[in-house]
């Protein structure tokens, strides 16, 4: 009979050798909520007295009991209207907000408990670097292209002279960026090379997973289409996982190998992305894709998205977040919150795809 191993032993076998089906990101029953105190003046439509003592603080549920994995070398693309959720979830994974509940594990360890000022000295945080919307915005404009990559080497990595600067070298040089350009500042740089020095700053660093918030969103077409290619080629090389928000479904479908659709604060349809936009079982995924210009025009049957969505504060917790503008809803859908459940290699929680599919 072998010994039993002890602890230090055990855990050293589960750290050298992870199960060769551990996801590198395993996301459980996340929640994010913001006390709403007063008013809060530039999110207009939440605008709310608050009636009660602080005791009776009323929540806008951002992110709600969603679970996900990625694994290791895959795309995931995370969708949905403004609103329901993305920028707050993909917020909580770079640790830039603390999550209300929930676990996350990168490569196996658990990261959500770990306060966010003790981790930001953790050298794991570097697993796990987020490129923004804009970088003109998101990179210090007192900093050199050079300054904004080093950046995160000095803090994360503790990088200094020559070692430093051949690590900057080359992440420009995979980023494409000319090396002569890094001495310029974001100013003296157009929005594609802007770009670059994001993903730059963030490959840098070596992570495992790259969230991506809309990442071209603030750039041309035609220059939107190259930094595209230079993510995927990037991607190809250094083995990365990606997380990536955007409101373009055409781009979505083409780069990722699965989707999550978000409808306020919930993950309500999961999938392989080609299947799920061919075939959406969600009725919201369904306007979604009906509303989408670069996917093809369904025609007949189209489902428009009428009214506004219900609100994000204090949501009932027995009612479909989607009834009342879903023009599948049913009295089930007010009285009963349908769960996510599978279907082959789907996922979606919704109880008119449900009999549908059961059908
Ligand atoms: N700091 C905050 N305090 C209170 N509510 C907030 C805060 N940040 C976000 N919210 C609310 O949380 C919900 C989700 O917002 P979030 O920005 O994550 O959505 P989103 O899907 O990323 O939208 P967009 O696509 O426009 O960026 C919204 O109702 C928003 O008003």
């Amino acid at each position: 009979m072998t010994a039993p191993l002890a602890v230090t032993e055990h855990a050293a076998v589960i750290h050298d050798a992870p199960p060769a089906d551990m996801p590198l990101l395993d996301v459980a029953e996340l929640e994010k909520r913001f006390p709403v105190s007063g008013t809060i003046g530039p999110l207009g439509r939440l605008r709310r007295r608050m009636k009660g003592g602080p005791t009776h603080l009323p929540h806008v549920h951002a992110v709600d009991d969603v679970s996900f994995v990625i694994r290791k070398g895959e795309t995931v693309g995370l969708v949905g209207e403004s609103g329901c959720g993305k920028s707050t979830l993909v917020r909580v994974l770079t640790r830039l907000l603390d999550p209300s509940a929930g676990i996350v594990r990168l490569g196996g360890r658990e990261l959500s408990l770990t306060p966010a000022r003790r981790f930001a000295k953790d050298p794991d945080r570097g697993r796990i670097q987020m490129v923004f919307q804009d970088a003109g915005e998101s990179i210090n404009p007192r900093f050199t292209a050079f300054a904004a990559i080093a950046d995160p080497l000095r803090r994360l990595r503790g990088l200094k002279g020559a070692a430093l600067t051949a690590k900057v070298e080359r992440a420009a040089d995979q980023c494409g960026l000319p090396r002569a350009l890094l001495t310029r500042f974001p100013h003296q740089l157009s929005g594609g090379q802007r770009a670059r020095v994001g993903i730059a700053r963030a490959v840098a660093v070596e992570p495992d997973l790259l969230v991506l918030d809309e990442p071209t969103a603030a750039l041309d077409v035609s220059v939107q289409v190259v930094i595209l290619q230079l993510l995927q080629t990037l991607k190809a090389d250094l083995g990365m996982s990606y997380l990536f928000v955007s409101h373009d479904l055409g781009v979505v479908r083409l780069i990722c190998d699965r989707v999550l659709v978000m409808y306020l604060g919930k993950i309500v349809e999961s999938g392989p992305a080609r299947d799920v936009f061919a075939n959406p079982l969600h009725p919201y995924t369904r306007a979604l894709v009906d509303a989408a210009p670069s996917l093809h025009d369904r025609g007949a049957g189209r489902i428009r998205l009428q009214g506004e969505p219900r609100s994000p504060i204090d949501p009932d917790p027995n009612v479909c977040r989607f009834y009342g503008r879903c023009p599948k809803g049913t009295d089930r859908c007010k009285a009963e919150m349908p769960t996510l459940r599978r279907f082959g290699d789907r996922e979606v929680a919704c109880h008119f795809a449900e009999e549908i599919t059961s059908r």
